[in-house]
């Protein structure tokens, strides 16, 4: 599933690394109890994070939260010390080490749910990584100290204290979970770009008061905003087109006080096309309509209203302004050649048959019939609109499909 970014994808989670940035530096001026209690909120984040994301079987964000909270730990309960003891040293660069590359695995093995094989591959590299170095960490030789200080010790004198190995990791990890989120454009793809930047900082600022605290809060906030989105996609998106569904038409229009006008688009015999080519291929159509009907103009918004039927919403406009989107709408659909094989062919496509080259694949055209209706003026129910919306599509069909009709 996959749903375009839009502007409040960005708002709440870039407000919360504001809150964040804020909070390190004027948390003195809270007062003891409020701060003790603020040492604690980045675990009852994580607590409800945990259970959103295991609600939603989403993997990559359990993973993140479970790492920023182990790191959070570590950095409360072993580096609130000089960073020249060596075991502070020691835990300090390992953890450094851990942090991107259990984050990096995490961000490279596609979301496929919790218990997938995938996420299980997550889980087992992960373990591993951690295995070896909770070993390293607790093997206190000599030649792992030397090793740490040579690589990855921190540069204590200089504002930043992750060392460059470090932050090369990091770097390369933040490159590709950029890129991830650059194709995906989700609130986990962002989320998962925060939460690797809301690690980072700490580790680079550690000697800043309530850094860890601060960002770390922020990380299980961003976690939590990307599980809303996502049960928020769930209920209003459409899975098999991405459009939005009928629940979004009507919240809009309870919205609108002016006029609009409301367009009825339905597929032609598609019934037909079902049972040629089977209802996979049948969902393709829906699929490719579904793309051709979002990109109307004139700012029409599309919706999936159920079945082979979609609408098209136009707020402001009445039916002779929004007509000539609809008419571009339906010539874009039936100027769009779509390419399927025939059923026999789909049964049979043995390897023989494939190279044989008796793939029957062919070009069907889709045609989608239009009724576009205005809100009459007056204090109308906007189903009532959607029915004359109906009638105008019956129109169409009756008058030979593949065209648009209009109320009144
Ligand atoms: N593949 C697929 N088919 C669907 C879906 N939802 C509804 N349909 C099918 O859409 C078809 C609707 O057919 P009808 O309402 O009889 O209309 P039609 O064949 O499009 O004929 P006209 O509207 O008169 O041009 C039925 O065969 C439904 O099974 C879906 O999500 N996927």
């Amino acid at each position: 599933m996959r749903f375009k970014a839009n502007k409040t994808l960005y708002i709440l989670p870039l407000v919360t690394l504001l809150l964040a940035t804020a909070l390190v530096f004027y948390h003195q001026r809270f007062s003891s109890t409020v701060h003790e209690a603020l040492l604690l909120l980045p675990y009852a984040l994580a607590a409800v994070a945990v259970w959103l994301s295991v609600q939603f079987s989403k993997r990559q964000l359990l993973i993140s939260v479970l790492i920023s909270i182990t790191s959070y730990a570590i950095i409360q309960l072993k580096l609130q010390q000089p960073l020249s003891l060596p075991s502070v040293l020691i835990a300090y660069s390992l953890l450094s080490l851990w942090v991107p590359i259990c984050l990096l695995i995490n961000l490279l093995v596609k979301e496929n749910g919790l218990m997938a094989t995938s996420s299980k591959i997550v889980y087992g590299l992960i373990a591993l990584v951690t295995l070896i170095i909770i070993i390293l960490y607790n093997s206190s030789s000599e030649s792992l100290l030397i090793w740490i200080q040579q690589y990855f010790a921190p540069k204590p004198t200089t504002f930043f204290i992750l060392s460059w190995n470090a932050l090369f990791i990091t770097l390369g990890c933040l490159i590709i979970s950029l890129l991830l989120f650059i194709v995906k454009q989700t609130a986990v793809s962002l989320s998962l770009v925060l939460i690797l930047v809301t690690n980072t900082l700490p580790l680079m600022l550690l000697n800043i008061d309530f850094i860890s605290t601060s960002y770390l809060s922020a990380a299980m906030i961003i976690t939590l905003f990307a599980c809303i989105k996502t049960s928020h996609e769930l209920a209003y998106r459409d899975q098999l087109t991405g459009l939005l569904g009928r629940r979004a038409l009507f919240e809009q229009l309870a919205s609108i006080s002016g006029r609009y006008t409301i367009a009825m688009v339905d597929i032609d015999h598609f019934k037909k096309f079902n049972d040629t080519y089977g209802h996979d291929v049948g969902d393709d159509v829906l699929a490719l309509v579904a793309a051709k009907i979002s990109e109307v103009g004139g700012k029409g918004l599309a919706y999936r209203y159920g079945g082979e039927e979609f609408t098209l919403l136009f707020p402001g406009k009445d039916a002779s302004e929004a007509a000539p989107f609809l008419e571009e709408v339906c010539s874009s659909v039936a100027n769009t050649p779509f390419y399927v094989r025939n059923k026999t062919a789909r049964k049979n496509s043995s390897a023989e048959h494939r190279s044989k080259g008796n793939n029957t694949s062919k070009t069907v055209k889709i045609t989608v019939s239009i009724g576009g209706a205005t809100k009459p003026s007056g204090r109308i129910e906007p189903e009532k609109v959607l029915k004359l919306a109906d009638k105008a599509l019956y129109k169409a069909k009756d008058s030979g499909r593949n065209q648009v009709k209009l109320s009144g």
